[in-house]
């Protein structure tokens, strides 16, 4: 085993979701209080310059987080691109269902994602290309913040898992190590 050195931070934010084929209460609109931590790990701490002696500033970490996860998702909506009933819902006045969602599903498509307030009461929305469940937000926050992670340390830090808790009880990661 490679020794690394690993540091840890947490943000936390509040969606809403639903699950669409949920057998069950989770198929109801509904909220989470979030709790996303970041781990990155690296063989060797910055020699000089404002991060001596780290692995990356907890601080630029969180910048990190903040604009790929806490912007376009706190106080928002986290919806899958095919659950199209509930896309519906967000369709702006003067804009009809159906150039709304392909939109969306472009953006899908060409990023990972689609982030927009262009909706009904003006109400975040962020929108993924699976059920947004713990564990496919995980994945897809870790896809987000690793090339961010990568280059914010000039190379020398990678992110080694993003867990993602609903609830206080429950949670999932990406990768499992
Ligand atoms: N493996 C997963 N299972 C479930 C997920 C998920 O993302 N991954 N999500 C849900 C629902 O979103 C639900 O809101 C959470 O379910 P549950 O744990 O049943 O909710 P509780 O309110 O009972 O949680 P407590 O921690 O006991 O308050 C369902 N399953």
């Amino acid at each position: 085993m490679t020794n690394a050195y690993r540091i840890a931070r947490r943000i936390g934010i509040d969606a809403g979701h639903r699950i669409r084929l949920h057998g069950s209460k989770c198929r109801n609109l509904h909220g989470h209080r979030y709790t996303i931590e970041a781990v990155c790990e690296a063989e060797h701490l910055a020699h000089d310059g404002e991060q001596a002696g780290m692995v990356l500033d907890f601080s630029f970490l969180k910048d990190e987080m903040m604009g790929e996860i806490d912007a376009p998702c706190d106080h928002g909506f986290i919806a899958e691109i095919a659950d199209s009933e509930c896309l519906a819902m967000f369709a702006p006045g003067g804009v009809s269902v159906e150039n709304f969602i392909h939109a969306l599903r472009e953006s899908v498509e060409k990023d990972g994602f689609a982030a927009t307030t262009k909706t009904t009461l003006g109400t975040k929305l962020y929108v993924i290309g699976a059920p947004p469940t713990a564990e496919n937000l995980a994945r897809h926050w870790f896809e987000r913040l690793a090339p961010r992670i990568a280059e914010r340390s000039e190379g020398r830090a990678r992110l080694a898992k993003v867990v993602v808790w609903e609830t206080p009880n429950c949670a999932a990661e990406w990768p499992a190590t």
